[in-house]
């Protein structure tokens, strides 16, 4: 199942900077080892914004949520879900 995940990040101010780019390495290398996985398909950031638009390839909702509730910038971040089917007028023969 395809899914597009938009995600805004919200660190607040006053959060060391040693810890919050100790947090992001955590969640890159995350985000890295679910693209070699397959699991993320696409990860786009949004020009001019500390946000993202992914894509997620997983088996169900419930691997959607366990992906997303163990990124590291879980607790600073605003999620936005969108299941995703195929378009009618799609002109690709399968979900790439
Ligand atoms: O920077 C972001 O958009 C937040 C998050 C998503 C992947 C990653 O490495 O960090």
């Amino acid at each position: 199942m395809l899914f597009q995940v938009e995600m805004t990040v919200k660190l607040p101010p006053s959060m060391p900077a040693e810890e919050a780019a100790a947090i992001k390495a955590r969640e890159k290398a995350y985000a890295q080892e679910l693209q070699h996985a397959g699991k993320w398909r696409h990860l786009w950031r949004v020009a001019g914004s500390y946000a993202n638009v992914s894509i997620f390839d997983v088996r169900d909702n419930a691997e959607l949520q366990e992906i997303v509730a163990g990124l590291p910038l879980f607790p600073w971040m605003e999620i936005g879900v969108k299941p995703l089917c195929r378009h009618p007028s799609s002109i690709r023969d399968d979900d790439s």
